[in-house]
């Protein structure tokens, strides 16, 4: 029997209407995507293809399309972490942890205790402007855990920051889904990204877009982990081209 899917995006089409001076687009075209329980699916594809149309639909932010979105569980809790990480500034930091979660002591305990994990303990009662980019990532992070997902939803989350704060984030965001488990649908423009993170890549291509791979990552962390080794892997499988060879042939 096959494993249950946690997702399904159905999608007969996703089209934007005409705006002055832009053609009306059509994003999806009979498109059908299926994630796991407990997948983690990395979204690659060029800029406008419709990843984060993707994502929006997911979310139930945008129904603005024919076709149809299903959960393996019912009223699963979804999180969704954007590229911008969207806190409130006139709110601290746990104040913004704790918003999901309601009023009352619970709710600040536990928003406590996600800042304590994403190590910002100390910053909980700043105001976001106070906080690096790199924090302020860490805090949404915490706020989309606080509500332990069923299905956790990003959209370039450690863009724009350098590569060992890139790497500390991944490895965060590794160790929260080691303690609570969640179907991700993770969008980066970065391949060695979607390597040090997935189970699974899809590489959307065109227009309409359609899925052009879709591979299992079985690699372990080391592999991951290495610039090297994750090209050759990306070579392999046709996700990223295979550079012209330095000396000419013949
Ligand atoms: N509200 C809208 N109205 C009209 N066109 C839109 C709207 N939102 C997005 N688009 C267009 O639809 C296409 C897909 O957008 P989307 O943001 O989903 O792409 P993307 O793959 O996430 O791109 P990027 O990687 O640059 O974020 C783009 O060409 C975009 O310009």
């Amino acid at each position: 029997m096959a494993a249950m899917s946690a997702i399904t995006l159905d999608i007969a089409e996703k089209r934007y209407p005409a705006r002055t001076g832009t053609p009306a687009r059509e994003i999806f075209r009979d498109f059908r995507l299926d994630v796991a329980a407990g997948e983690f699916l990395v979204l690659l594809g060029s800029s406008g293809l419709g990843k984060t149309t993707l994502l929006n639909i997911a979310a139930g932010l945008d129904d603005t399309y024919r076709g149809a979105v299903r959960f393996g569980t019912a009223n699963p809790r979804i999180a969704y972490a954007f590229q911008n990480p969207r806190l409130l500034p006139w709110r601290t930091v746990l104040e913004n942890v704790a918003l999901p979660l309601g009023e009352g002591m619970a709710a600040r305990t536990s928003a406590r205790r996600m800042l304590e994990e994403v190590g910002l303990a100390e910053l909980a009662s700043a105001y976001p402007e106070r906080l690096s980019l790199g924090q302020q990532r860490r805090a949404a992070l915490a706020r989309a855990f606080a509500i332990e997902p069923d299905v956790l939803l990003m959209d370039e989350p450690f863009v724009s920051l350098d590569q060992p704060a890139a790497e500390r984030l991944r490895e965060l965001l590794r160790r929260l889904l080691a303690r609570r488990p969640a179907s991700v649908m993770f969008v980066t423009h970065d391949p060695r990204e979607a390597v040090a993170l997935a189970s699974r890549i899809v590489l959307l291509e065109g227009s309409p877009a359609t899925v052009a791979r879709d591979v299992k990552v079985t690699l372990g962390l080391r592999e991951r982990a290495s610039p090297a080794l994750a090209d050759a892997f990306l070579i392999r499988m046709g996700i990223i081209p295979r550079t012209e060879p330095a000396t000419p042939r013949g």
